[in-house]
């Protein structure tokens, strides 16, 4: 594996450790111990409403667990003013993802403001992003004028020219149609290429999952964590056997 375009010494992780989450006195999830790293490519699956998202903002320090502790490794020291430390470290794509008030273009070109490259490298990086996202048309249009499907698409563009060390993408190709999807999986998979480590949520088994190499399941409550990632065939297997006899664990 390359980490060539992100220059890092040393990968970054997050670890997650006897983590447990409750909302109104009921407990939504534990776990024992999660760490998701650099270089790691993992499939989060779960029912609705079983804490997927909850689980990447608890990752993304935009939420506590109620008890256990998170916490980063390798990332440069927090700013002192930041009081919650694991805050900008691991990227968190909402489902219907947050765009600047401002055209497609300002959105890209505004992800690499903070970056240091040089203006020739980074006029590279979002023409490239502009062509693998096949945003060329819609440039100049107002971000909040996009459909569904065009938001996520400009969304992920842009989390591909940022290139974070870690990017948490929950459901990304949920109101995607298949043209749209097989775009983002190549921007996705040219992340995975370059040594970003990704947590993606996804209903579908689908080729998104099918880059994954470990597989976290969120099932009665718990977060079990394995190095298998099911196929379609055995998903749509359990599906069945869950439909004909309901579930027995
Ligand atoms: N801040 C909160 N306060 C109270 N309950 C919450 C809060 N955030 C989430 N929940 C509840 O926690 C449960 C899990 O929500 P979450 O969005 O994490 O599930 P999910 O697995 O991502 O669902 P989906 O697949 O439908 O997107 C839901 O029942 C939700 O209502």
């Amino acid at each position: 594996m390359s980490f060539a375009n992100n220059a890092v010494k040393y990968p970054v992780s997050i670890e997650a450790k006897d983590v447990m989450i409750t909302f109104n006195q009921k407990m939504l999830f534990c776990a024992d111990r999660l760490s998701f790293s650099q270089g790691d490519v993992i499939y989060l699956q779960g029912d609705n409403g079983s804490g997927k998202s909850t689980l990447m903002k608890l990752l993304a320090g935009l939420l506590s667990p109620t008890k256990g502790q998170i916490e980063s490794h390798g990332f440069l020291p927090t700013p002192w003013w930041r009081t919650q430390s694991l805050l900008g470290k691991a990227v968190y794509l909402h489902q219907h993802p947050y765009l600047f008030e401002g055209s497609v273009k300002y959105n890209l070109t505004y992800a690499l403001a903070q970056r240091s490259l040089s203006s020739e490298q980074r006029k590279k990086r979002i023409s490239q992003a502009i062509h693998m996202s096949q945003l060329t048309d819609l440039l100049n249009h107002h971000a909040s004028d996009l459909s569904g499907g065009e938001r996520q698409r400009l969304a992920i563009a842009r989390a591909w020219i940022a290139q974070p060390k870690l990017l948490m993408l929950d459901e990304p190709i949920s109101n995607m149609d298949k043209h749209s999807q097989s775009l983002v999986l190549a921007m996705i998979n040219q992340l995975k290429q370059d040594g970003t480590g990704l947590l993606i949520s996804s209903h579908q088994t689908c080729g998104l999952t099918a880059l994954c190499h470990q597989y976290w399941h969120i099932k009665q409550h718990t977060i079990h964590t394995s190095m298998h990632v099911p196929t379609v065939e055995e998903v749509h297997q359990a599906n069945t056997t869950e439909l004909h006899y309901g579930t027995t664990n």
